[in-house]
């Protein structure tokens, strides 16, 4: 069992919406050097389904949820970090030599991190460790362009982890890489399909690295998961909405693809972000799907179901775009098959 640090390093792995931080979470968590590490993630919407797809549930996992960690469930933040210290005191879970937070898309990185700082108790345990940012190849120059959340993320961050550069191409790894360089130039910028990548290292020492950052963000905050505050204390022009769908009868996959492919080629740039764990007719394991603005990413069987809950459940994050009407476009797609998943009614449950 490792010793109790006095204090633990809470790192932030951020990034906008879909960018991989669930990715190279999974890929952190199977690395033994980090087999010691407590995760907290926290999603923004009513039904998180990241803590699913990680595939690691144990005690020293938890999730926070039902809004963004840099605002409405900050609270939430600070009393699960007092839990898992009480805890591990106690000798009620295995022991854990550094947190790792999951944050939202969405998320701001300086209050999440400041958090800590204030608390009269985290502060005695904890410090703040090193922010990971992801940064999709596809999308990230267009994030930076329209969300200051991207900037933000990428500002504030200790390492730059570029995504998605095999679907990309080079030059436009190389466009986002500079740009990046000039927002953060402190910041250590890697991709994440680089040979020489040792995950283990993003949640190494920070002292060298920590502070610029930190110190030029302030007065940034998230009002709550609908309106966000610039700095300057504008609203912001966004209307993120999330909601989820959760379907009772088995999926007809051939038309949820043209569905989802579709919604996506159309309204791709309202549709931040689409994820769900789909019970398929005819398939015995659940199949997670991503979508991340006009990307539909390549459907992927788990291992087996996460509960005993066997219905679908798909989470949509959109930017001004009514959730009726996209419900309704849902239904006429009849992408639902005759066959039950759970119980004969009801067909379909949007939560907000
Ligand atoms: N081809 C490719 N796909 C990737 C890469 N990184 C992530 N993906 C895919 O992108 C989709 C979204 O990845 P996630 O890791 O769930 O993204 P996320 O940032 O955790 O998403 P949110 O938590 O919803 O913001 C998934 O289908 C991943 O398989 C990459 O480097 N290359």
């Amino acid at each position: 069992m490792s010793e109790i640090p006095q204090f633990t390093a809470v790192n932030l792995l951020t990034g906008f919406l879909g960018s991989g931080k669930t990715t190279l979470l999974r890929r952190m968590l199977a690395d033994p050097a980090l087999a010691d590490t407590a995760v907290l993630i926290n999603e923004f919407g009513e039904a998180g389904l990241d803590h699913h797809l990680v595939e690691r549930i144990d005690e020293n996992m938890m999730l926070l949820q039902s809004g963004c960690i840099c605002c409405t469930v900050r609270g939430e933040l600070v009393d699960a970090l007092r839990d898992l210290q009480s805890r591990r005191e106690r000798g009620l879970i295995p022991a854990f030599s550094r947190v790792m937070i999951e944050s939202t898309g969405l998320a701001d990185p300086f209050p999440t991190l400041s958090t800590i700082k204030a608390d009269p108790v985290l502060r005695h345990h904890f410090r703040p460790g090193n922010v990971i940012t992801t940064v999709d190849a596809v999308n990230g120059e267009g994030n930076l362009d329209v969300y200051v959340e991207s900037n933000r993320q990428a500002a504030i961050a200790d390492w730059l982890v570029l995504t998605k550069t095999d679907l990309a191409g080079a030059e436009a790894a190389e466009a986002l890489e500079k740009r990046l360089r000039q927002l953060n130039p402190d910041a250590t910028v890697i991709d994440v399909h680089d040979e020489d990548l040792s995950v283990a290292a993003l949640v190494g020492s920070s002292d060298a690295t920590r502070g610029n950052g930190l110190q030029s963000i302030s007065g940034f905050y998230c009002e709550d998961s609908r309106e966000l505050v610039t700095a300057s204390g504008e609203a912001h022009s966004a209307a993120f909405r999330s909601f989820v769908i959760t379907i009772d009868h088995a999926i007809d996959w051939t038309a949820f693809g043209i569905w989802l492919t579709m919604l996506l080629n159309r309204h791709g740039d309202r549709v931040l972000r689409v994820k769900g764990i789909l019970n398929i007719a005819g398939e015995k394991r659940p199949v997670a799907i991503h979508g991340v603005q006009h990307l539909v990413h390549t459907p992927v069987h788990m291992g087996g179901w996460p509960s005993e809950d066997r219905r679908s459940h798909i989470v949509f994050i959109v930017d001004g775009l009514d959730p009726k009407l996209l419900k309704r476009s849902f239904e006429a797609f009849a992408v639902v098959s005759s066959e039950p998943t759970h119980g004969p009614t009801p067909i379909m449950r949007q939560n907000r």
